[in-house]
């Protein structure tokens, strides 16, 4: 299927490799923030997606779908399901070393994702231009090799330390900074160099 311009970089674009002090392949990635719906590990009704680091810039996520995250009944929601690739392609940004917010995510239902499948997702950069950040992902179903259930393609936009200092709430974003598992885990994101 082709993509609208604005999820593909221009053909001649470099797809770059990891930072130098990014994370190498195999390592989990901590939660970026407690209070992130998509990674947070105590909040309670968040999706706790866990993400490894791959080869280049990937990703590998897996997202356990439960009762809590129907639309249908007996299947996932689209919109839980969106936001799991949103959290999985955010994750690129770390290997990059460059902290980047969704400009665009475009993500293709292929087949219905029931409760109680693990959907693994694997997401990979397809090109950097300038802020620009491209990327896509797959999922399939129960397995890494299982059957495609969604795709996704996505722009992230490269943001300083100050997009979420102006934007969100500063007293939130000191205190993940003051949480030393963030900072350990720092996934490559070096906020406040
Ligand atoms: C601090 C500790 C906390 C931890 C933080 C963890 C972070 C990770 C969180 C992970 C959580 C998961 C992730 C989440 O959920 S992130 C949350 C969801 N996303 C947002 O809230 C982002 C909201 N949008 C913005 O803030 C701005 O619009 C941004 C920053 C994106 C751009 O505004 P800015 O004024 O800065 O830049 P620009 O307008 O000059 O654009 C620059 C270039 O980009 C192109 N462009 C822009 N938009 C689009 C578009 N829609 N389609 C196509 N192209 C687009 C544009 O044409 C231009 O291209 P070019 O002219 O250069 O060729």
């Amino acid at each position: 299927m082709s993509r609208p311009s604005s999820l593909t970089p221009s053909p001649d674009v470099e797809v770059p490799g990891p930072h130098p002090s990014a994370p190498p392949p195999g390592t989990e990635l901590g939660e970026h923030y407690d209070g992130c719906f998509g990674c947070g590990e105590e909040l309670e009704n968040g999706l706790r997606l866990r993400t490894r680091v791959g080869e280049g810039v990937s990703v590998d996520t897996e997202f356990v779908v439960g009762p809590g995250h129907q639309g249908a009944p007996g299947l996932a929601h689209g919109g839980l399901l969106s936001c799991a690739f949103d959290e999985a392609l955010g994750a690129l940004g770390y290997l990059l070393h460059q902290p980047a917010v969704t400009a665009r995510l475009e993500t293709d239902f292929k087949r219905p994702v029931p409760v109680g499948s693990t959907l693994f997702i694997h997401a990979w950069c397809t090109g950097v231009e300038g802020r620009k950040i491209y990327a896509k992902a797959v999922g399939r179903l129960n397995a890494p090799d299982g059957p495609v259930a969604v795709e996704a393609a996505s722009l992230f936009v490269a943001v300083g330390f100050e997009h979420f200092m102006s934007n969100g709430r500063p007293e939130d974003v000191r205190r993940a900074m003051q949480n030393p598992d963030v900072v350990k885990a720092a996934r490559a994101f070096e906020v406040n160099p």
